[in-house]
């Protein structure tokens, strides 16, 4: 992988004395779609407004693309767009306006085609020459996307995108945020909607008190720290597990109607597999099999929980 933003032993002290970050290391990959989740005050948007130049660090670096984020502010910053969680732009500026204003603040040359596109994707070109503050939440919305993508940034870090925000706009910004990844640029994220993170990030960071507990493959942290409840349902009642299915910690349902258990990790195939097969043998009939494997949210639960 080649790393296109590396946080080294990042420390936030704010001046009333509070460590909101305390010595975070993190490599994000180019191209990743990388998920940061963390409870309330856990220290998000301290790291976001680090990165972006809008918080002070109080120690540790930021590199982008090669780029020190102090030494070498600005050429760090152009590549990076930032979808804040609430509108800081002049309102009295139509979209069109702000979109080039935000373009020409990164040193890019004008590209009308390129605004053109980015506000046809946001559904926003019928908009683009009213003034900001006339619009609608959701539009408001759109119009922050928008202008975090007009420089063309190869880093788009969006702040908890879809609070708030209606279905309709929940599903543009996936799609574009997709699109975006096809096109190779790398994308940071924190969200709330933990199922968000489970369905579109590669890779998931934990972050709860100023501490990155954990950066991990999505796949393999829902592999490892997963489990799967499996739930057979009988054709007859039984008054108590059987005897050949001890050994597998298997429990009967409180009506005496169904069996289950419940396993963390791989391999669940080849329990089931077992289990089936001497159920088959004792002639007990069954008359269904559910499985139901946890989800990211079950296990940022679990994980954070644990803390407290
Ligand atoms: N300017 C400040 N001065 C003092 N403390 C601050 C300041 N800004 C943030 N904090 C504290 O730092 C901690 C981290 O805040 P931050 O906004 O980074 O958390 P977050 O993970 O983004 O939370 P949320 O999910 O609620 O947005 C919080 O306890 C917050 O109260």
């Amino acid at each position: 992988m080649t790393t296109i933003l590396a946080i080294e032993r990042l420390s936030k002290t704010y001046d009333n004395g509070f460590a909101a970050l305390k010595e975070v290391n993190l490599a994000i990959a180019r191209g990743e779609i990388f998920a940061l989740l963390g409870p309330n005050g856990a220290g998000k948007t301290t790291l976001i407004g680090i990165v972006c130049g809008l918080v002070r660090a109080s120690a540790g670096s930021v590199t982008v693309d090669g780029f020190d984020s102090a030494a070498d502010y600005r050429n760090a910053r152009r590549k990076i767009g930032l979808v804040p969680q609430e509108l800081s732009t002049n309102q009295f500026e139509s979209v069109m306006e702000a979109l080039r204003f935000s373009r020409g603040l990164f040193g890019k040359a004008p590209d009308p085609a390129h605004l053109e596109r980015v506000l046809r994707d946001l559904s926003l070109w019928d908009k683009r020459d009213q003034r900001i503050g006339a619009l609608s939440g959701g539009m408001k919305r759109r119009v922050l996307i928008a202008k975090a993508l007009a420089h063309e940034p190869e880093i788009l870090f969006l702040d908890e995108p879809t609070a708030g925000v209606d279905v309709e706009l929940r599903r543009d910004m996936w799609e574009m945020v997709r699109r975006l990844r096809d096109k190779g640029v790398t994308i940071i994220l924190t969200t709330h909607y933990i199922e968000e993170a489970e369905d579109m990030a590669d890779r998931i960071g934990v972050i709860d008190k100023g501490e990155l507990m954990l950066v991990e493959e999505k796949r393999a942290l829902m592999r490892r720290l997963g489990q799967i409840h499996v739930t057979i349902g009988l054709t007859q009642k039984l008054d108590a597990v059987p005897a050949a299915l001890c050994d597998l910690n298997i429990d009967l349902a409180p009506d005496g109607m169904a069996l289950t258990y419940t396993q963390k990790g791989e391999d669940c195939d080849d329990r089931l597999a077992a289990l089936l097969k001497i159920l088959v043998s004792q002639g007990i009939e069954f008359c269904s099999v559910n499985s139901q494997r946890s989800s990211l949210e079950d296990i940022f639960i679990d994980l954070v929980g644990r803390r407290r």
